[in-house]
């Protein structure tokens, strides 16, 4: 099969050795060092370091570099557990063989940003005013390490929390006390971003600007200690606004908390400062993320995939995205794809928004039908599937719902019966987000286990979690493009749970869900904030 890069990238080792001192500051963003140099393995490596290229091409290098993570937060920090060779982790080996079992032999791997790649980070405020830890629990606790050298973060996340550190101690804001119950600071979120018209497209990267979501122990705005909050809000736009020499906030939000389970967001939000729009750009489209939606943390890497995953969806095709956040994957297939139809499938209602305003800014020319629906997909989920030639998922990481797996399976069956003579199975097209680290686990467990649980979901009445399909966004084409009753060709799956995968891979072939021998495989690694995020194409 082809060998093809994806978005290779990679600095001459001379390069690459100027940059060894990788300092926190919201102009440096270089990426940390390198390296040694390691012996050629069976997969064509090209690792991606620098974080000002990533859309750049180039040869594949003949000899592979081998990269150390060189954090000094590692032996602490849950986040990471590579701490060499990032751009060539083990479970690489075993997706090559792997996916060699089924028939897919040749592969190429692709690394994206191997540091400052996570534009998105939900950090634990714990501590006291004049000491304030901000960051990820250590293995196993919930004792918080502070991490301002993060060498996963975006270097303009690692600059706003030590602004906000500075404004925690300044303004004698308390951090919260699990234990107690008290304090006032519970965690923060940064998400950075890069989509700045107005500068080069080479100056985008680095020059991200951080929306900063405090949680905040309160029920809501009209508690006594807001005004400390207003205070801490424009404390970080005062000193990291647009008329700082360094403009590094985009925007301060509060959301509002005080449970006493794990669950990181209340229901209730306000905008406190600054731009109340967040736009990224990924797969050719605008897309819009309020604090509350899902969002990528590795932007550069998603953008990445779709472009590649665009290439599996015919011009013209109905595209059904199931687990579908705002719509991310669905609209820049109806933009790239000349979509007949596009119907995103997704739980939280938050991200309707988002949906409505990306798709305010598709381009005039895009003529589909496009609909958002909030919705579980696990529920009638053959409602979803049936009038769509391409499915796609992109389930959390504990994998599809049981009800949706059936659902692929029975079409695949009724199909074989209606056309004896052929033999038809959806066509599989995989990328898969690996998470088998289990620090990462850990990692996880302590900020987003209630995401991932269905039954504890409910159990802790999620705000967002759906009991009906109450509202959906309907977006109709000019030229009355009429529904039909296909049925699927082609699956994409984009799994961030490698073992949950495999187990799903093996059952669709044992039931001849797909085709047996799979026509290309995409893997996007991304384990733990420490290890490369890389695209291995089968
Ligand atoms: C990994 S995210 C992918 C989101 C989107 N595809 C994107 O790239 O931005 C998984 C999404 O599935 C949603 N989700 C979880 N369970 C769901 C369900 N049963 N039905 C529909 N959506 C669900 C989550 O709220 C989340 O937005």
């Amino acid at each position: 099969m082809a060998v093809s890069f994806l978005s290779p990238l990679h600095l001459s080792s001379t390069s690459l050795i100027s940059h060894r001192r990788f300092t926190c500051n919201a102009l440096s963003s270089q990426p940390p060092p390198p390296l040694t140099t390691s012996a050629p393995n069976s997969i064509s490596l090209n690792p991606s370091l620098n974080p000002n290229n990533l859309e750049s091409s180039t040869s594949i290098p003949s000899t592979p570099l081998s990269c150390a993570l060189q954090c000094p937060h590692f032996q602490s920090c849950s986040g990471c557990t590579h701490e060499y060779d990032l751009h060539h982790p083990s479970v690489v080996d075993e997706a090559v063989e792997f996916f060699k079992r089924y028939g897919a032999p040749d592969f190429t791997f692709d690394s994206c940003r191997l540091y400052g790649w996570r534009c998105r980070a939900k950090l634990a405020v714990r501590g006291s005013s004049e000491n304030p830890l901000i960051g990820l629990y250590e293995e196993g606790t919930h004792n918080v390490v502070d991490i301002p050298e993060c060498k996963a973060h975006h270097p303009n996340i690692n600059a706003a929390i030590e602004l906000l550190r500075k404004g925690i101690t300044k303004l004698e804001v308390e951090p919260y006390d699990e234990d107690m119950g008290t304090g006032e600071l519970r965690y923060v979120q940064m998400a950075v971003t890069t989509h700045s018209t107005s500068l080069p497209f080479s100056e985008r990267y680095r020059n991200g600007k951080v929306q900063v979501s405090l949680v905040w122990n309160s029920r809501s705005e009209t508690s006594s200690i807001f005004e400390k909050l207003n205070s801490l809000a424009n404390f970080l736009w005062t000193n990291g606004g647009p008329r700082c020499n360094i403009h590094l906030i985009h925007s301060v939000w509060a959301n509002f908390q005080t449970s006493k389970n794990n669950i990181i967001f209340g229901n209730r939000w306000r905008h406190l400062v600054g731009e109340r729009d967040f736009w990224e750009r990924v797969g050719g489209i605008d897309i819009y993320l309020t604090p509350s939606s899902f969002g990528q943390a590795n932007t550069r890497a998603f953008d990445s995939l779709l472009y590649k995953l665009h290439k599996y969806v015919p011009y013209g095709s109905s595209v059904a995205d199931l687990y579908g956040g705002a719509g991310t994957i669905g609209l820049s297939l109806a933009v790239s794809r000349k979509c007949r139809s596009v119907k995103c499938v997704e739980i939280n209602k938050e991200s309707k928004l988002c949906f409505e305003m990306t798709a305010s800014r598709l381009p005039n020319s895009v003529d589909s039908n496009m609909s958002w629906h909030h919705a579980d997909a696990a529920q009638e989920p053959l409602s979803w599937l049936l009038g769509s030639d391409v499915i796609v998922v992109d389930p959390p990481r504990k994998g599809l719902d049981d009800s949706l797996l059936s659902a692929l399976q029975t079409i695949s069956s009724v199909k074989r019966k209606a056309v004896a003579s052929a033999r038809y199975s959806l066509s599989l097209i995989v990328f898969c987000i690996l998470l088998m680290n289990p620090m990462h686990n850990t990692y996880s467990k302590g900020f987003s286990q209630t995401f991932s649980s269905p039954s504890n979901m409910k159990d802790e009445k999620r705000p967002w979690i759906l009991r009906e399909k109450e509202s959906s966004v309907n977006i109709q084409s000019t030229t009355n493009k009429s529904e039909s009753d296909v049925l699927p060709q082609t699956l994409i799956y984009i799994s961030c749970g490698w073992d949950n995968f495999k187990k799903v891979l093996k059952m669709f072939i044992l039931s001849n869900t797909i085709a047996l021998a799979l026509d290309y495989a995409v893997i996007w690694k991304k384990t733990s904030k420490s290890v490369s995020n890389a695209i291995v194409n089968v």
